[in-house]
Formats: structure tokens, C-alpha cells, sequence
């Protein structure tokens, strides 16, 4: 099947590679308001290709993406340039918000003109209003937002390498916003079937100490990030190639990503059976109240922020 993907800089180049290496795609069009910028990274990652399974890369334009049956995208402005990068800053990613919001007028309707049917998926910061944008511009594409599914890969890590098992071991989940609202369902965590406190062998006090922590890292892990390399980039990659194998496979994973909630009248991810057709339900888990509240005021941050831009 084939894909586009908008956007070569540090995401658009991780999405990339972790994409040929396992994103499941035939054809990769890479367009970049830089053309040649696209056409080099095209021509060095298609060497290194001829060792995987059949793929062919190649830089494109926008009227390049007929018949995509889904377009990532990555552009924008990141977190260090756009100045999202203070801990004690409650907007976070939401600083890039108008800037981005401008970037998707103009390039979603590009998009959509060629490729009506194709399943858009916004990466861009801070993608879930940005999926409301890309919606009133897209003229009624399915479009997701890659959400919270990194976030919950950040915190299973977390969890893991504290009770010494393998993340895989973990059930636990991040819903909400990819952002500062984030909602850790602390109530669902299970090693093994066994809740976290049991598993750690402590009490409820020491239990929330270890929850603020691990929160503290997982919420800020794009800043320690940048921190270090200037953009957070490779887990993204990795996670925007396992939403879209999990799409062009029809694998029917029930992953927290962002789609639209009717009941929250916004994008915010839930567990989300996802298919060929992108999500086709999502599934409210059992909750408790403080984070039932949690999630009902992260989506009011997500709707606040995109009714002032869309
Ligand atoms: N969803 C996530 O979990 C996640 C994780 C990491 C980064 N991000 C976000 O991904 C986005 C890209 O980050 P990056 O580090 O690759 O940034 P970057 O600066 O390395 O690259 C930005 C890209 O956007 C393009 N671009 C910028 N302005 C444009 C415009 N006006 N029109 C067309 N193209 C334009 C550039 O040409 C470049 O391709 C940022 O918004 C960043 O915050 C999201």
C-alpha cells in the first residue's frame, strides 16, 4: 500500500526510517517544502532498504499522494524552537499551537484535494487540536492523532524497569492529551494481573510517591529529550511506524490513540480498535472518579485550545 509522509526534518526523518524498517508500506512518498532536502533523504535511506522487505521511497510533491491510503505528518514548528520547553509551564505543547494551526490550513486542503480517501495522521505538536484543525480543513477525512500511544509506552517503561520486568509485562495506559492534561489510569496498572501496589509490596502512601514520580518523567520525557539531542524524535518514529503497520496489516490492535469523541466533542485518545480503516471504536475503561474528572478537564484543554484557532 502506499503512504505519504509530510515533513523531513528530525520527526520526519525518524518516522522514516522506522517506517521502511517496519512500517509495512509499499511506497513512500516523501514530501518536504524543500524538495531536495527530501530527495536526499530518499536516495540515502534507499540504499540501506535493499537489505528489508520491498519498499520503495521516493521524494514527491503534493499532487505525488493519489491514492495514499494514509498521510502522517509531521510539519511544524517542534518544542525547542516554538519555546515549549519549561517544566513549571502548564500550556506546554499548546505554544505551538497557533503557529502550527497556520501550517495545516494551508497544507491539509493539499492533501485532501489529491488523496480524499486517505486516513490523515497528525503528528505535529500538539496533535490532537491540531486533528481538530486538520478536520475542519480536510473536508470530512478520518484523521487521527498520534496521542497518547507514546506517552503510554513512556510510562510502561517506567513501570517496568521499577518492578525489573519486561514492558511488554505492563498493562498500563496514558489517555487524554499528548500534553500537560495527560491522564494516567493508575487504576488499571497491571504485572501479571496483579495491581501495582501488590506487585511492589508497598503501602498506599509510598505507592502515590512512586506514581508522582513516574508522572514527572513521563510528562516531561520529550523536555529530558530535547535536553540532550535538541528534538525528541526516534520513539515517535517507532510509534507513528507501529500505528501505521497496525493500519496497512488491518491488525485490529486496541491502542490509546486520538480520534474524535463524540461524548468529549474532540480529539483525545481513548483505547481504540484500530483497523484498515483507521478506529472503528473506542473503549471507555472502568475508571475512578478522580480520573474520570481528569480526562473530562484534559478534554476541555484540548477543546479550549482548538476553538481558538480552527
Ligand atoms: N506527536 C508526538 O508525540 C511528537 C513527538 C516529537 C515531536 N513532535 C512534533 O513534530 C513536529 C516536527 O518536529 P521536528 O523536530 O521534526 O521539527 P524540525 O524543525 O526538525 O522539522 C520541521 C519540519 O516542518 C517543516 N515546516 C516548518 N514550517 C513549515 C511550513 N510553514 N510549511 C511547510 N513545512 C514547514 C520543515 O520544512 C521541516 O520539514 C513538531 O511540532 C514537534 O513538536 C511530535
Amino acid at each position: 500500500m502506499k503512504i505519504g509522509l509530510i515533513g523531513a526534518g528530525a520527526v520526519g526523518r525518524a518516522c522514516l526510517t522506522s517506517l521502511v524498517y517496519a512500517g509495512g508500506a509499499r511506497e513512500i512518498v516523501l514530501v518536504n517544502r524543500n524538495h531536495k532536502r527530501a530527495q536526499g533523504m530518499a536516495t540515502d535511506i534507499q540504499y540501506g532498504a535493499t537489505l528489508l522487505p520491498a519498499v520503495h521511497v521516493r521524494a514527491g510533491h503534493y499532487e505525488d499522494l493519489d491514492r495514499c491510503h494514509l498521510v502522517i505528518v509531521t510539519v511544524g514548528v517542534n518544542e525547542k524552537t516554538g519555546g515549549a520547553t519549561d517544566r513549571s509551564d502548564d500550556a506546554g505543547r499548546l505554544r505551538l499551537l497557533e503557529d502550527n494551526a497556520k501550517i495545516y490550513q494551508d497544507i491539509i486542503p493539499k492533501i485532501n484535494a489529491v488523496a480524499p480517501g486517505a486516513i490523515i495522521l497528525v503528528v505535529t505538536d500538539p496533535p490532537d487540536p491540531l486533528a481538530e484543525v486538520a478536520r475542519h480543513y480536510s473536508n470530512g477525512a478520518h484523521v487521527l492523532s498520534s496521542g497518547t500511544l507514546l506517552d503510554s509506552q513512556r510510562m510502561r517503561f517506567h513501570i517496568a524497569r521499577h518492578a525489573g520486568v519486561h514492558p511488554s509485562a505492563v498493562e498500563a495506559m496514558v489517555l487524554g492529551e499528548h500534553g500537560t492534561s495527560q491522564v494516567f489510569i493508575w487504576s488499571g496498572v497491571r504485572i501479571g494481573g496483579v495491581p501495582l501496589a501488590r506487585v511492589l509490596d508497598v503501602n498506599e502512601k509510598d505507592c502515590e510517591a512512586f506514581q508522582n514520580k513516574i508522572e514527572e518523567e513521563v510528562r516531561f520525557a520529550n523536555i529530558s529529550i530535547i535536553e540532550g539531542t535538541g528534538a525528541s524524535q526516534l520513539g515517535i518514529g517507532m510509534v507513528t511506524a507501529h500505528i501505521t503497520s497496525t493500519i496497512l496489516n488491518n491488525e485490529r490492535l486496541v491502542v490509546p490513540i486520538g480520534s474524535h469523541i463524540e461524548a468529549y466533542e474532540t480529539t483525545l485518545s481513548l483505547p481504540s480498535l484500530l483497523s484498515r480503516e483507521g478506529v472503528l471504536e473506542t473503549y471507555m475503561p472502568a475508571l475512578s472518579s478522580r480520573e474520570e474528572d481528569a480526562l473530562a478537564a484534559s478534554a476541555a484543554v484540548i477543546r479550549k485550545a482548538w476553538e481558538g484557532v480552527a
